[in-house]
């Protein structure tokens, strides 16, 4: 019992884990993460023919059932915004899968989970209209949270855009600005295999997709040029700066910019489970445009993840 876990580090209440108040066999393999807990419920009304688990904890909203269009078991899980609160729900949906809460200690086999973020991002790309889903192939996340995870560069590709928007976010700050130098943006990538499969069943469904790069920003105002508040920010046209991100790399094309999908990609790719994000462009953050209404996209995003998540069942 040497490697027990403490309850402390894994607090588990009546078999369910703490945060999302859910046992292990209440989750599927294959889950599907949305920032926000309202759309758990509205996923599952249109995709699922059963439901067996509707979990609500610390607004972390779990809905677990077998699909109706693909006979899958599926999870509908809640991230809530940013990174600090999507690393709570990915460790513990983690924990779900490699502990045994009986004894409390780590299984020694265990199948990788199948992971997708679906979720909204504002438009970077003039080119790429408002209601277009993005599929993440490479992403630079600005957060910190990333950062006490120690996981190695997934490819050069990622060692050369951390160097790029280092670069780019030193060259936008303000002179003298107390925090000059401290953010420290790190790349991840989505699961090569599961990204084709996206891809494959984005263009088999007719869906308005793209493939590009994503920014997770740490917040929603100054981390992404919006500047609202009465108080200064580090950065200078934080957007206009990034925009010239893409230039030089042909299929690296700057898309979007949202606030999960880099701790989700780094912490995911890290434990060795598949995952990838798709987030629908709500509003173009170049020209001001903003799509209050995007509920039917993300029901066309997840029913693309849904086709995925069969194609891979079989790979
Ligand atoms: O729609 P979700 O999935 O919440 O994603 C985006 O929307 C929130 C900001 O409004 C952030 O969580 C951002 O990443
Ligand atoms: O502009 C946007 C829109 C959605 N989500 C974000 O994080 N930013």
């Amino acid at each position: 019992m040497g490697n027990r876990l403490n309850p402390d580090d894994l607090p588990v209440a009546d078999g369910r884990v703490y945060h999302l108040d859910l046992a292990p066999e209440e989750l599927a393999r294959h889950v599907i993460v949305v920032g926000d807990p309202d759309r758990v419920p509205v996923l599952a009304e249109a995709f699922l023919a059963t439901r067996e688990v509707d979990r609500f904890h610390r607004g972390f909203r779990t809905i677990t059932g077998v699909t109706a269009e693909t006979g899958q078991r599926v999870s509908f899980v809640t991230s809530g915004i940013g990174a600090p609160s999507t690393e709570i729900v990915l460790n513990e949906l983690a924990a779900l899968n490699e502990v045994d809460f009986t004894t409390m200690t780590r299984r020694e086999q265990w199948q990788p989970l199948t992971l997708v973020r679906l979720g909204t991002s504002g438009g970077l790309n003039p080119a790429t209209p408002v209601g277009t889903l993005v599929l993440t192939d490479y992403v630079v996340g600005l957060d910190n949270t990333a950062l006490y995870y120690d996981i190695p560069l997934p490819d050069e590709a990622c060692a050369l855009l951390e160097e790029r928007v280092r670069s780019i976010m030193t060259g936008a700050e303000l002179p003298g600005a107390r925090f000059a130098g401290r953010i420290a943006p790190y790349a991840a990538r989505s699961d090569r295999g599961l990204l084709a499969s996206l891809t494959a069943a984005a263009g088999t469904l007719g869906l308005p997709w793209i493939r590009g790069l994503t920014i997770s920003s740490a917040g929603f105002f100054a981390e992404q040029g919006r500047g609202v508040a009465r108080v200064g920010t580090t950065h200078v046209n934080l957007l206009d700066a990034l925009e010239h991100l893409a230039s030089p790399w042909p299929g690296f094309e700057l898309q979007n910019m949202e606030m999960e999908a880099g701790f989700f990609l780094h912490f995911l790719g890290g434990l060795g489970y598949r995952a990838a994000a798709v987030c629908v462009v709500i509003n173009q953050r170049t020209s001001g445009v903003f799509m209050a209404d995007y509920r039917r996209q993300v029901l066309d995003g997840a029913r693309l993840i849904l086709r995925a998540f069969k194609e891979c069942e079989t790979v």
